[in-house]
């Protein structure tokens, strides 16, 4: 999916939500487990219920490859669900030598035809290039994450800036708005509004509501942009709103909390054209 297509989603679905599928075998409702993949049938419902609120879905790797074969039988059969027209992000956190690399990109974006991955910038230039030769694909930059652990490195002082700003202004040498979004933490609010006047173009994508405790609304009145420029990702406070037999309609009950929400901010704060 190109940039346009994705401004166009947003302003007909008057959504920037991303449900992240972090599917956890031992939290889905118990009805579950007797079906041949408990893991899919999960998805399918929690999609089925949600696919009209949100504009992507993000699959967290690490959910499914820590179950093996099946894991990753429940992410192809998940991704292949997906309508098309809905933004897809393999969110992988990958990042190698050169070549190493080129085989993450083609595992999600030929593979298991993604939209896009994440990837965590530390390996530097050579290891994020590959990603973005992939036409119409996007490389999803770790920039300034939502967890504790961010003051560690990322916010350390490196000259006159933080470390998070010199990976960002690099990586903008490297790609363009057309195939490089960043990560960007809800929980990181006092950096967000500085972040977006440094970074004015490029989507973000914003992990940390809900669970983490971010704001929506702190998050769109800071660092939405002209096209909106934001996928904002809940995971458990969506996909694990219920428990029983109606979980699907807890998840989509939550989803349109986020949406509602959405759709206001949408409608004063971005220009006309959305
Ligand atoms: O890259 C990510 O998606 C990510 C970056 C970050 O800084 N913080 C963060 O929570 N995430 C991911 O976003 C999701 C957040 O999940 P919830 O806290 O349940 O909404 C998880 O899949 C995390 O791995």
């Amino acid at each position: 999916m190109n940039r346009q297509e994705l401004v166009n989603l947003i302003k007909e679905k008057q959504s920037y939500l991303c449900v992240g599928l972090d599917t956890d075998i031992t939290k889905i409702p118990k009805h579950l487990l007797s079906h041949a993949d408990p893991v899919f049938a999960f998805n399918k419902a929690i999609i089925d219920a949600t696919k009209d609120l949100c504009v992507a879905y993000k699959i967290n790797t690490a959910f499914y490859e820590c179950m093996g074969i099946r894991g990753w039988e429940s992410l192809q059969r998940t991704v292949e669900y997906i309508p098309s027209g809905i933004f897809t992000i393999a969110d992988a956190k990958r990042g190698d030598i050169g070549n190493t690399s080129t085989q993450y990109a083609k595992t999600f974006f030929d593979t298991y035809n993604f939209d896009s991955v994440t990837v965590a910038p530390y390996m530097g230039k050579d290891s994020v290039l590959p990603f973005l030769q992939f036409p119409e694909k996007w490389t999803i930059l770790l920039g300034l994450t939502s967890n504790e652990g961010s003051q560690d490195f990322q916010l350390q002082q490196t000259g006159d800036e933080f470390l998070f700003e010199k990976v960002m202004k690099s990586a903008m040498e490297w790609g363009t708005p057309d195939n490089l979004m960043f990560v960007v933490g809800a929980t990181q609010s006092s950096q967000l509004g500085y972040i977006r006047k440094m970074v004015p173009d490029h989507f973000f994508l914003v992990p940390g509501v809900g669970a983490q405790g971010g704001s929506l609304q702190e998050i769109s009145t800071q660092a939405m942009n002209k096209d909106c420029g934001l996928l904002v990702n809940a995971s458990r406070a969506i996909i694990y709103a219920g428990n029983g037999e109606d979980f699907a309609t807890d998840a989509r009950n939550a989803a349109l909390q986020y949406q509602q929400e959405m759709a206001t901010y949408l409608s004063q704060m971005v220009s006309s054209e959305i």
